[in-house]
């Protein structure tokens, strides 16, 4: 039987780290997470509501003393980072990094994510591709049995972009999938505009029965530069819930 272990409850402690906050899961799943991080590592530092957890609890490490070089993935993590303290440099600077940490819109079989719900997506998934392992952080509700339910992002340049929208709906078809695709707009009803510039295209599509097929019919369209299915990178997936945490990896799903 492949690994799924419930850390948490499993060391019977009630709490896994100091500083959780009990009632918060994504605060829970970030502190085990650091777990995972030794003196000298050099880490990729995700985006979203729970990344934000991962980086304050970071900064409190560095703040005790322990030595690493944080690589942000989006200019919010990148002004929180350097508001806390926590030494960052360019992916470029780093090099290589041997762990990134992220959230996730949805967990699927397989450790197949959907990322990208904060439109950081692009420069998550070059971050995880260059690191030795990315582990993903999140409350027990982003894991589904199915990719889907969370509309997929798809970054896309600016130029064309009617006709993207259109190509993309007919690649997503032929992939055996269906639904609208919408442009994301900002608040004030603006297009989105992600940190390199791009636009976001939200497929909602319900489920996706076969995330690689769709993810090579989106990337054949001209004018995608990324899209939000995260396929094999994942290496672990850190999930807390009302049980605790549980340590899901690819073949534990
Ligand atoms: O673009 C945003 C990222 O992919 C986030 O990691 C993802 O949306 C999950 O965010 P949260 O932790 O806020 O649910």
């Amino acid at each position: 039987m492949p690994h799924a272990a419930p850390v948490g409850r499993a060391r019977g402690t009630g709490t896994e780290t100091p500083m959780v906050h009990a009632e918060d899961p994504k605060r829970r799943a970030a502190a085990h997470a650091l777990t995972y991080v030794t003196d000298g590592m050099r880490l990729g530092l995700g985006t979203g509501s729970t990344a934000r957890h991962f980086v304050e609890l970071l900064a409190e490490k560095v703040h005790a003393g322990l030595n690493i070089l944080g690589v942000p993935t989006s200019e919010q993590t990148l002004s929180q980072a350097v508001s806390l303290g926590v030494p960052i440099a360019t992916l470029d600077e780093a090099g290589p990094l041997d762990l990134c940490i992220d959230g996730a819109d949805e967990v699927g079989p397989g450790l197949a994510l959907i990322k990208g719900g904060g439109g950081a997506l692009l420069r998550e998934k070059i971050v995880a591709s260059a690191a030795r392992e990315m582990v993903v952080i999140a409350d027990s509700s982003k894991k589904v049995a199915m990719l889907g339910r969370f509309p997929l992002p798809i970054e896309v340049v600016d130029f064309g972009v009617a006709s993207i929208e259109r190509h993309v709906a007919d690649a997503v078809r032929k992939a055996g999938c269906e639904g609208p695709v919408k442009l994301r707009r900002d608040g004030d009803g603006h297009p989105f505009v992600t940190d390199q510039g791009h636009l976001i295209l939200d497929v909602h599509l319900g489920r996706i029965p076969d995330p690689a097929a769709l993810a090579r019919a989106v990337e054949e369209v001209a004018g995608v530069v990324e899209h939000g299915l995260f396929l094999g990178l994942a290496r672990r997936v850190v999930l807390a819930g009302a049980d605790g945490i549980t340590v899901l990896e690819p073949g534990s799903f």
